[in-house]
């Protein structure tokens, strides 16, 4: 039996079709929902996001603006365009693409956003919301997740849920998402004592690591639903995740591959927050 594939630029093309209609709405009542990019130096890989996020403003009819700026940058000058980006009106969404370089400290720059234009979910504010329940921006990456497990028709209910990974952009955010949903969560890490252990339980696993083809089919349950968050390069330049697809697929029920499933769920859920954010101003 081979894994049935959950394709995340199909799905992400669906779901774009209704941001479309909806950006048009907008705009016929005068507002262009609008999102601001800030890139800090020339790392390819943020530099390949970062315009994947830009072109999805503009097949999905979403003004973007895109400030880049040299590695090198006074930390004092990226935030004092934070703060002319917060105070102008025309602006809904707000992104720093991470990882920043060593001046900076991430987290004076994240708090610098005005909380209704994080549209990350990254500001302190929003991630205590998100704690209690009550989310004003669900982060892309597990939001995304969440969105393909619906569209897979995945039992969330009772499910037990493992995620490999403790990022704050991943790894915690999608544990508290997955709790929403009634999911027995288990978070593994670098720390884990018998990884595989905890892996071969799960109904839902969610592989968000940064090491390459580290979750190979033996550590995984039959018909489990296997979802990879990773995106790695091999020596020869490859895009892979944090799965090893090959093995995985003759075990999984359901899988997302690397690339064509996270990633571009990712951008599309950023599109949806800043298309929400927008239509806030309207409420
Ligand atoms: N403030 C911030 N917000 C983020 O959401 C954020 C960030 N920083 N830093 C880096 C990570 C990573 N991330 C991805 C977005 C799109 C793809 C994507 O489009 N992936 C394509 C392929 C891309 C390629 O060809 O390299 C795919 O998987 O099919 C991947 C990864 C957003 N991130
Ligand atoms: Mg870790």
């Amino acid at each position: 039996m081979t894994a049935r594939i959950l394709d995340g630029n199909a799905i992400s093309a669906l779901l774009r079709e209704e941001l479309a209609v909806r950006a048009a709405a907008l705009k016929a009542r005068g507002i262009t929902p609008c999102l601001a990019v800030i890139l800090v130096g020339e790392d390819p890989a943020s530099a390949v996001y970062v315009r994947n996020k830009v072109a999805g403003c503009e097949k999905t009819g979403l003004r973007s603006i895109k400030d880049v700026y040299p590695a090198a940058v006074d930390p004092a000058v990226v935030l004092a365009r934070i703060a002319e980006l917060n105070a102008d009106p025309t602006v809904h969404g707000i992104l720093v693409q991470l990882p920043l370089p060593k001046q900076f400290d991430a987290d004076v720059v994240l708090e610098a956003i005005a909380p209704e234009k994080d549209v990350d979910g990254f500001h302190a504010e929003n991630v205590g919301a998100l704690m209690q329940g009550n989310p004003r921006f669900i982060p892309c990456t597990p939001y995304g997740v969440i969105k393909m497990l619906e569209r897979g028709k995945v039992v969330l209910k009772g499910a037990e849920a493992v995620i490999v990974g403790r990022s704050n952009i991943v790894g915690k955010p999608m544990a508290m998402l997955l709790l929403a949903k009634s999911c027995t969560v288990t978070v593994c890490h670098s720390q884990s004592k018998d990884l595989a252990f905890h892996t071969r339980r799960a109904d839902i696993l969610v592989a968000a690591v940064g090491r390459a083809r580290m979750i190979t089919g033996d550590m995984i349950k039959p018909g489990a639903t296997v979802i990879d968050v990773g995106i790695n390069r091999t020596p020869e330049g490859k895009l892979c995740g944090d799965v090893d697809f090959e093995s995985a697929k003759e075990v999984a029920g359901l899988i997302t591959p690397v690339p064509g499933g996270v990633g571009p769920m990712t951008i599309t859920m950023l599109l949806t927050n800043t298309l929400e954010s927008a239509e806030r101003t309207l409420k």
